[in-house]
């Protein structure tokens, strides 16, 4: 990425309107009413959105910077020999929350991120059905749309009530535990939601804390982790290191989002071992 907060923003600018071009494919398919579902190897749900938002976002990075490779949940065979190499990478997820997708409650993402040395460095994040974009630049800061303009801050917590987001589809019983155990001495409100949207409400100040202690790949976070870190908040894996893109095995591992450090740390200090 350029050191050009400038260039970064016209590279960004540029990533949304790609983003939203892949929106809109999605709500084609969103409004129809046979999504043409299929079971991919794994069990999970592949859409014609799915394939749809891939094959655009695939051909509009390629022009957009053609020496830069593309690594995407449609397309992630290419073999670690050759993606190790890369110094840089776009790493996407066409439709995140395909499951949100399928049950039509708006609650899917297009995940699109840079990732360089491992880290993400830029990062878009698009809801189509719910009409909002959020980005961030590494060095540049994070921003709400339609449009450039709202900066993000993560709300560090201060007492009171402790808003915690979890998956809707995927929450089980570490995340649980670890929320019985916080309301010993904290109120703790819950809400439920699909998809990086997770990582994006931390970002925006609206929850403290995101615990996943539950499968996620690498192309479900980098975006928003990208997001949530220009926005001044934290991510990290529950056993403590930070999480790293382009490993051999793309799977992350369990990780808590959390606005501030100090938030982390007592959390973490709350976990139980099948937690980490
Ligand atoms: N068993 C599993 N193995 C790997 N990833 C899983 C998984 N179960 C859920 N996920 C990941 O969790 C994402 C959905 O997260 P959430 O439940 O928070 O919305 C999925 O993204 P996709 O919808 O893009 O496949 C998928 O990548
Ligand atoms: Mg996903």
């Amino acid at each position: 990425m350029s050191s050009d907060p400038e260039a970064t923003k016209d590279l960004a600018a540029e990533l949304i309107a790609l983003a939203e071009r892949a929106g809109v494919a999605i709500m084609e398919v969103y409004e129809r009413t046979d999504f043409g579902t299929t079971t991919k190897a794994d069990d999970s749900p592949l859409t014609q959105a799915d394939l749809a938002s891939h094959r655009l976002i695939v051909e509009g990075l390629k022009a957009l910077t053609p020496e830069v490779p593309v690594l995407s949940e449609e397309s992630k065979t290419v073999p670690f020999a050759a993606r190790r190499q890369w110094p840089r990478f776009w790493l996407v997820d066409p439709l995140d929350g395909t499951k949100e997708f399928i049950k039509r409650n708006g609650e899917f993402t297009v995940n699109i991120a840079l990732i360089e040395g491992g880290a993400p460095v830029l990062g878009v994040v698009h809801a189509p059905a719910l009409a909002l974009t959020y980005w961030a630049a590494a060095g540049v800061g994070a921003f709400k749309g339609p449009g450039q303009q709202n900066p993000l801050t993560a709300a560090r917590f201060q007492g009171g009530t402790l808003n915690l987001v979890a998956s809707r589809s995927h929450a089980g019983a570490e995340t649980e535990a670890l929320v019985a155990a916080l309301r010993e001495d904290l109120e703790v409100a819950l809400v439920s939601i699909g998809s990086s949207l997770k990582l994006c409400l931390v970002a925006d100040g609206q929850a403290h804390l995101y615990p996943r202690f539950g499968p996620t790949m690498e192309w479900d976070t980098a975006a928003a982790q990208c997001v949530v870190e220009a926005a001044g908040g934290f991510v990290r894996a529950a056993r403590g290191e930070r999480l790293r893109y382009n490993k051999e095995n793309l799977r992350n591992p369990y990780f808590i989002a959390a606005a501030d450090e100090a938030l982390f740390e007592r959390v973490r200090s709350a976990l139980q071992p099948s937690a980490l």
